[in-house]
């Protein structure tokens, strides 16, 4: 019997391991499960190059839980290990390691990432004893037993063992007891080692005898050990695609359409990503792409090694490159993965293309499906920008859709301005648009539908990739100023009866909680609508972007502000007019000449006192302005005062109103109710 300690400087070293990895003591099995594989492929490669002549026989590695002894076994018939290789590779190398981990983390326990490969290591995080009854495969081997209670301390004694490979064998800790539940450890190996390369049996599969579960002599195998990723794409079908799919996600809709990647150089990489149907809530979607290393599962929390945007997307990828026992900040600045991100992106992009070119019918139906992804991909990333440009689309507000140089294309000589600006017209709700779209179509228009859930961002992005081209929402604005072609007709009032007009309205619109209105008159044409609510496009995308970008909360608190425009050249308004001089003439008359009187008053005032220095102005000159000036608020209240007495009774004003709110889904409550009132009195 051997005894030594094995090189650790810490007095003792496992409580601290054990604090460390806490959260995450479950990997132990996933450790010695792949220790307990690599040991057999390292022996199948022997048996492969004649090394090893022996009979290979059954390889499958074995997990069984002995609830009595409190203790798992982990069983292989690989190499198995001799007592120098022990030496080596346990006391030495392993043990080392640890001294390397604590050295390197010590200041920082932060840092310690789930899937740090701690190896054999990790069987201390759950175990007070660990034992290891390991034969070589060598021609006449002796088995060796060494075990080690978690102190530094171990040892290494001669052992009876019939067969080649390694029984590892845990004494669980009694605060890991959940570790000996078959449950558990099911669960975990479903994790963990689902598409191992080499059977993994957990005890034996069971049948129903006599209204009792009992075991058949069949080996419970727990893994596949040729998932679809390792097989080659020209021998697999769609429909081995969708079963693999089902497999990694039961609860999921069937994906619309997927890569399968495979690379050896420069660096190794398989897997295959799925495009879910993505509707509408994409932080639903994320973590669900499965990183492995070698067929062992490592994560599915992909940030860092795969853009932002892709982690979107469904599947698995297994690569042994990927540096796994590295912090996050760490991997995202690392050039095998860079590369690997910038491959993953490419062939996406590519995918997306083909996918486009040869079906573009189908693409077109399933665009709904894909935009918010290709969104995302072109917000963040910009050399996924220059991939998607060509296969983004554009959906009118007819459902057709356009690439977006079709589009540009398609408007170019209708939608310029006069200052030679492309504007694109769109519309975020078809239905509440309605009217609008409506009347740029009339004009000979096209609008495009953009009420997904990035498109605000992705329009400022449009806007600064396009050249000399603007985004505009068809209710931003009446069409003709949106798109401006020549200088627009003034209206044919006098300055007093747009005034007039603009007080009648105003003085009747509700207050509408957290809206602004401004009262403007616009002359749009006989057959245009007499009055016509329109939304300012940049306050509206600053209010949408804050939702956006933090930092804008500023415009998040504004109130929406709308125009109220009235069409002067409408009958109905210009009947307004008239009427309402009729009726308001012999009331303003005072008021307005003493008004005109006290304005001049007001101008001639300023006239003389902008003439002298500040100090040379009397308190009297003073007052006298400060007088005039309270006259003329006076008068214009009067003025008001007329005006809205006026407007009350007039239900043409309160019908145009309350017909442009309605048209915008506006016009509630009580307003609502007095329209409908007033609609029926009308009609009698
Ligand atoms: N079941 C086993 N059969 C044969 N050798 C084993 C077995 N388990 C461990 N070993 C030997 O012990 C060594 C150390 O194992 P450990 O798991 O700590 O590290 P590793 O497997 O080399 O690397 P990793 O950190 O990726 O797990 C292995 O390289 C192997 O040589």
């Amino acid at each position: 019997m051997q005894k030594g300690n094995i090189g650790v400087t810490t007095e003792n070293i496992f409580p601290v391991i054990k604090k460390f990895l806490y959260s995450d003591h479950e990997i132990f099995l996933r450790e010695m499960v792949s220790n307990a594989v690599d040991a057999t492929q390292k022996l199948k490669t022997l048996a492969d190059k004649g090394e090893f002549k022996g009979e290979l026989g059954d390889l499958t590695v074995r997990i069984a839980i002995d609830e009595a002894a409190g203790t798992i076994t982990i069983s292989d018939r690989g190499i198995g290990m001799t007592e120098e290789e022990i030496d080596k590779y346990i006391n030495q190398i392993a043990f080392s390691g640890v001294n390397d981990f604590l050295e390197k983390y010590k200041d920082n326990a932060n840092n310690i990432i789930g899937h740090f490969g701690l190896g054999f290591y990790s069987s201390f995080m759950v175990s007070k004893k660990v034992e290891i009854v390991t034969r070589s495969h060598k021609d006449g081997a002796k088995a060796v037993k060494w075990s080690c209670d978690g102190s530094p301390a171990y040892e290494i004694d001669d052992a009876e063992k019939e067969d080649r490979g390694s029984d590892i064998i845990l004494y669980i800790d009694d605060d890991c007891k959940e570790f000996l539940e078959k449950s558990k450890i099911e669960e975990l190996l479903n994790k963990y080692c689902k598409f191992l390369p080499v059977p993994v049996a957990f005890g034996k599969k069971t049948e129903w005898k006599d209204g009792k579960q009992v075991d058949t002599d069949e080996d419970n195998i727990i893994n596949n050990v040729e998932p679809l990723w390792t097989k080659a794409p020209s021998t697999l079908k769609d429909e081995d695609y969708k079963s693999f799919y089902r497999t990694l996600y039961p609860m999921q809709d069937e994906p619309m359409f997927w890569i399968h990647l495979n690379v050896d150089y420069p660096f190794n990489l398989t897997g295959i990503l799925y495009f879910p149907r993505i509707k509408s809530n994409i932080d639903l979607q994320r973590n669900k792409i499965q990183l492995y290393c070698n067929q062992v599962f490592v994560t599915d929390q992909v940030e860092g090694i795969v853009p932002e945007f892709l982690t979107l997307l469904h599947g698995v990828i297994d690569s042994p490159d990927i540096p796994l026992n590295v912090s996050r900040s760490y991997l995202q600045s690392d050039r095998d993965v860079k590369k690997i991100s910038t491959y993953i992106t490419k062939k996406v992009s590519d995918r997306l293309q083909s996918i486009f070119k040869e079906d573009r019918k189908g693409y077109e139906e399933k665009w709904d499906d894909l935009k918010l992804f290709i969104n995302y991909g072109m917000l963040s990333e910009e050399s996924f920008y220059d991939r998607a440009k060509d296969f983004a689309l554009m959906k009118d507000s007819e459902g057709k859709y356009f690439t977006f140089d079709e589009y540009r294309t398609l408007i170019k000589d209708n939608q310029t301005d006069k200052d030679g600006q492309l504007v694109y017209l769109y519309s975020t709700d078809k239905e509440e648009q309605y009217s609008y779209i409506e009347s740029a179509k009339a004009k000979g228009y096209s609008v495009m539908m953009l009420d997904g859930q990035l498109d605000v961002p992705v329009v400022s992005m449009l806007e600064q990739k396009l050249e000399k081209s603007r985004f505009t929402r068809v209710d931003s604005d009446i069409i003709d100023r949106i798109i401006a072609k020549e200088d627009i007709k003034k209206s044919e009032l006098n300055d007093d009866e747009r005034d007039n007009l603009s007080d009648v309205f105003r003085s009747q619109m509700p207050q509408l909680p957290k809206s602004e209105f401004y009262v403007e008159v616009q002359s749009l044409g006989e057959t245009g609508s007499p009055v016509v609510i329109t939304q300012n496009e940049y306050m509206r995308r600053m209010k949408d972007m804050s939702r956006f970008q933090a930092g804008m909360n500023f415009y998040a608190q504004m109130p929406d502000s709308y125009n109220l425009i009235l069409n002067s050249d409408h009958p109905l308004i210009k009947k307004v007019v008239d009427d309402c001089a009729a009726n308001t003439a012999e009331a303003l008359k005072p008021i307005v000449s003493e008004l005109k009187g006290q304005e001049a008053r007001r101008a001639a005032l300023n006239q003389s006192q902008g003439k002298k220095k500040p100090e040379e102005i009397t308190q009297e000159e003073k007052d006298d302005l400060q007088n005039t000036e309270k006259a003329i608020t006076e008068q214009k209240d009067k003025k008001k005062a007329v005006l809205t007495d006026y407007a009350k009774g007039n239900s043409i004003v309160h019908q145009l109103i309350d017909l442009a709110l309605l048209q915008n889904g506006m016009l509630k409550g009580a307003s609502l109710d007095a329209f409908l009132k007033r609609s029926i009195e009308l009609i009698k």
